[in-house]
């Protein structure tokens, strides 16, 4: 089976034929494709109809691939969740969830697509936290149904709804740690906001670094040219995986030996140390199983 990674994710606006047909031959983990907020009202059946059109024809071996319908609370968010389905998404991204009865609906519905259309491979959910309201029932909306496999934090959305202005990163420490506990209590993803000047590479390096640290999967990107330095960041350096390796191999022989606990360079080595070293190596694709 294939892993889903989210070091990087990269919207491409679903009603630009050129950006669609590309977004997938840029190295982004995972594309997502946008028929809500980068799509202007008049444009939104056209988007629909074009991403029906080009999404069987994309190169999907090494992409998630995920489309964001417009908001549950209009008659549009239905109408791509229909269209969408049966194209055989990874997920379904959801802009300003507020609830977990809008994701248990939002479930109940997938679930009756993919048996209307023979789809074996469930389609996840991403939930984006995006309002107050949202921001005070993750965790109820992280655990609303097993379809969630993401909580996605969008930055812009949250400042417009806290009355806050783009320069006003306090207001944003609560709710982003209150999203990122959500999801990590949940053992969900948790994807950050995207850095949106796109002339600026060390501040995005520095924001993707920042990102990491606090414990977000991965960050998305709004062009190609991103991609690289988040995957980068997102990445454990060679010098990382080496240490996991014999982190997990030393434990392995160790508990063989009956020990749970040892020294490993002068420093202690347990379970929640060997658990770290497992992160690593699933983000470098090495089976821990293997060692
Ligand atoms: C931001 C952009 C408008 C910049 O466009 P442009 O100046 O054309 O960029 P480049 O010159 O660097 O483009 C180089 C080539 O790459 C292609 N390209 C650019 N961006 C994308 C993309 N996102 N996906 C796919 N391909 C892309 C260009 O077409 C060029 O190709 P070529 O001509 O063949 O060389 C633009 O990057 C853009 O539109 N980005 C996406 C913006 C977007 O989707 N915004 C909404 C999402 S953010 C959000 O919703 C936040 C959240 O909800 C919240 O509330 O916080
Ligand atoms: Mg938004």
């Amino acid at each position: 089976m294939r892993i889903k990674k989210y070091r990087s994710m990269l919207y491409v606006p679903g009603n630009n034929p050129a950006m669609v047909q590309q977004a997938t031959i840029y190295g982004a983990d995972s594309v997502l494709l946008d028929l809500e907020d980068a799509i202007a009202p008049d444009e939104k059946d056209a988007a629909r109809d074009l991403l029906r059109h080009h999404i069987p024809l994309l190169d999907r071996e090494n992409c998630v691939l995920t489309v964001r319908v417009n908001g549950l609370d209009t008659p549009l968010g239905e109408q791509d969740v229909r269209a969408m389905v049966p194209l055989q998404l990874d997920a379904i991204r959801v802009p300003k969830v507020e609830s977990a009865v809008a994701m248990q609906q939002l479930d109940a519905l997938i679930t009756e697509l993919e048996r209307e259309h023979g789809i074996t491979q469930p389609v996840e959910i991403h939930a984006m936290i995006e309002t107050a309201r949202g921001v005070m029932n993750a965790a109820d909306i992280a655990t609303s149904t097993p379809r969630i496999s993401a909580l996605t934090f969008g930055a812009q959305d949250l400042l417009a709804d806290l009355g806050l202005r783009r320069t006003d990163r306090a207001g944003l420490t609560f709710p982003r740690g209150q999203i990122l506990m959500a999801a990590k209590a949940a053992r969900l993803h948790v994807l950050d906001t995207p850095f949106i000047d796109i002339e600026d590479e060390d501040g995005l390096r520095a924001s993707a670094e920042e990102a990491k640290s606090l414990g977000f999967t991965g960050k998305a990107v709004i062009n190609p040219r991103q991609i690289d330095i988040v995957n980068q960041v997102f990445s454990p350096s060679p010098e990382e995986v080496t240490h996991a390796i014999r982190v997990v191999g030393s434990f392995n022989a160790h508990k063989a030996a009956g020990s749970g606990v040892f020294a490993l360079d002068g420093k202690m080595v347990d379970r929640p140390v060997v658990e770290q070293a497992i992160t690593v190596l699933r983000l470098a694709d090495i089976d821990p199983a293997t060692l």
